[in-house]
């Protein structure tokens, strides 16, 4: 399992460690510098060559042409240069770690430094003394870092101590090298892309964003920001390099740092610290069928049609439902909608349902155990009453599109209704008519840290629903009101941009409510539904309509061993 956790918390961490004496703050970073250089060697195997040189050893300068570097020469006669850039805090000193161990590699390295080296801190003064030793260190001015040339940039500036935005005299620079394609063969960041919160994945400096990485290496355990928001697209690969802080075995002193840290945060009504980032092991392990068991074991969902032209939605979802496993699936569709979903479904049951009453009346079936409204539904006035009327039923209940924003001017009364056995997923248009204040929050420019995320939005919204919510996206969001938290990530290895399709919404809220038809709690359906249909995308690949996420579902489940 991955948490994902808070530059306060991975602080905490570190300090507890230190303060418990199993580890030096120095040593960490000089474990931290080690990855870093491993992991450009992984990420870039063509840069892992014996170069022949002699520490201090001039190097000859790479070409550079707009397009990046060429004319550098492998074997005997070869060069590599890279340029590192540091900062006024223990992201710096990472740096000059890096710089050091490149240079023992033969490297050619330029080190810049923004602010003053009196002022570094304990750790990175040492390793800059330790720098100073082998090569210089020059003061950063923009015009010249603007005009460097390398095959390796390394954004050694700032990490986890990042406050504010960062003066333009550090992203300026950085942006012309990108823009004039300088950094397009390689740019590492340092346990994080300068000027991104590593909470919430946000860009503090509005006219610059961040630092454009190809590559982020991190420390431990990953932070929430590194996997939402803009947090993956200035990050570009990803990857977590273990320091020796262990699993959750940080000594008393580290646990007690972060039962403190729970505390505060409970304290900013933020419920758990940290948030999971979705996995194959936190999927359901109850999605196979026994021998034994007959169809209304797993359940009988019920999902609502819209009118006249607009049933699709409901078909798609109900399709999701049918493949993830529930025993039965009805469409409940309105006469109009009769005889277009009649000519379409064939495994999933029809009923002719006009109206609350007649909803009243079907669900006096209680082997209807789960309902899905939304998807296509409409916004006529008689709608409301609809959901209003499954809402009381009791059961498992997945409100989606539709039946989200009908209550886009009266969320309370939505609020009031909903019970814990239900799921709402909206996207983000949808999260805000729900809940202005907070995507106000979400939304609002950022130029100091921590910053307010999705993650933060997500639980909160939670909590005052009274219900999980999904909040979707690429990095789609799961909440529970006890403080839950989970991050589906479709990004870095799991990019599924097909996704962005018609549909592909409904057919989710209907595998929702196929996994709640067959007994899991709303948050473990939600999870386990959000991760599968990322895995449909990421099987089919291009050319991913709607219609084609049910079908891959056998084929995922088979993936993940069940049966
Ligand atoms: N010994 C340790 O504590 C370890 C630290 N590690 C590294 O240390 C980093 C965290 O170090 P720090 O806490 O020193 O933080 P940073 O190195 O990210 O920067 C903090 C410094 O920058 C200043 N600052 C913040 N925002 C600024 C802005 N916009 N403009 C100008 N100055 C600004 C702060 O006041 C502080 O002096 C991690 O990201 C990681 O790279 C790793 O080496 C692992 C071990
Ligand atoms: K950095």
């Amino acid at each position: 399992m991955t948490e994902l956790l808070t530059a306060a918390q991975m602080r905490a961490i570190e300090q507890a460690a230190i303060a418990a004496g199993e580890v030096t703050g120095l040593e960490l970073m000089e474990r931290a510098g080690q990855g870093v250089v491993a992991a450009i060697f992984e990420q870039w195997p063509e840069l892992d060559a014996d170069l022949g040189c002699q520490a201090g050893e001039a190097a000859p300068r790479p070409q550079v042409s707009p397009r990046g570097i060429s004319g550098q020469k492998m074997g005997g006669e070869a060069s590599r240069r890279a340029v590192v850039l540091c900062g006024p805090g223990n992201n710096g000193g990472d740096g000059f770690v890096v710089a050091r161990l490149l240079k023992e590699r033969g490297w050619d390295v330029e080190v810049f430094l923004y602010g003053p080296p009196d002022r570094l801190p304990p750790d990175a003064k040492v390793n800059y003394e330790r720098w100073r030793a082998i090569g210089r260190v020059i003061e950063w001015t923009a015009q010249q870092v603007g005009e460097e040339a390398a095959d390796l940039f390394v954004d050694a500036i700032f990490g986890a101590g990042l406050k504010r935005a960062p003066a333009c005299e550090i992203l300026e620079p950085l942006t012309k090298l990108y823009t004039e394609g300088k950094t397009f063969a390689r740019m590492v960041a340092i346990d994080a892309p300068t000027g991104l919160c590593m909470d919430s994945g946000r860009a503090l400096c509005p006219e610059f964003g961040a630092v454009w990485s190809w590559l982020t290496v991190t420390f431990h355990r990953p932070r929430i920001g590194h996997f939402i928001d803009e947090g993956p697209s200035y990050c570009g690969a990803m990857r977590t390099v273990d320091i020796g802080l262990g699993g959750h075995d940080w000594g008393e002193a580290a646990r007690q740092a972060v039962a403190d840290l729970h505390r505060l945060e409970k304290g900013r009504g933020m419920g758990r610290v940290v948030a999971t980032l979705m996995s194959p092991e936190l999927v359901s392990p109850y999605l196979g069928k026994e021998t034994d068991e007959h169809k209304y074991t797993y359940g009988h969902a019920l999902v609502l049609s819209g009118g006249h032209g607009r049933s699709g939605a409901a078909r798609l979802a109900a399709r999701g439902a049918l493949r993830i496993g529930a025993g039965l699936v009805t469409v409940g569709a309105p006469r109009a909608a009769m005889i277009e979903n009649a000519c379409q479904l064939t495994a999933i049951m029809l009923r002719q349902m006009d109206g609350a009453d007649e909803l009243r009346t079907l669900l006096q079936d209680s082997r209807l155990n789960a309902v899905c409204l939304g998807p296509g539904l409409g916004l006529d006035a008689d709608r409301e009453g609809l959901v209003l009327e499954a809402l009381q039923a009791n059961r498992a209940t997945v409100l989606d599109a539709d039946a989200l924003t009908q209550f886009e001017d009266r969320a309370e009364a939505l609020f009031e209704v909903l019970h814990e056995n239900c799921v709402i997923t909206p996207h983000g248009g949808e999260f805000a008519r729900l809940f202005p204040d907070l995507a106000e929050k979400l939304n609002a420019p950022a130029t100091t840290g921590p910053v307010y995320s999705k993650v933060d939005a997500t639980r909160e919204a939670a909590k005052r629903a009274g219900c999980v919510v999904l909040f979707k996206g690429p990095d789609t969001v799961i909440a529970a009101p006890n403080g839950l938290c989970s991050v589906n990530s479709a990004h870095y290895d799991r990019s599924a941009p097909w996704l962005a399709t018609a549909g592909s919404g409904d057919v989710l809220a209907g595998v929702i409510t196929g996994l709640m038809a067959r007994g899991l709690d709303p948050m473990q359906a939600a999870e386990t539904a959000a991760y599968i249909h990322v895995e449909c995308a990421l099987n089919f690949g291009p050319g991913l309509i709607a219609e084609d996420l049910p079908e891959q579902i056998p084929a995922v489940l088979r993936k993940l061993d069940i049966f």
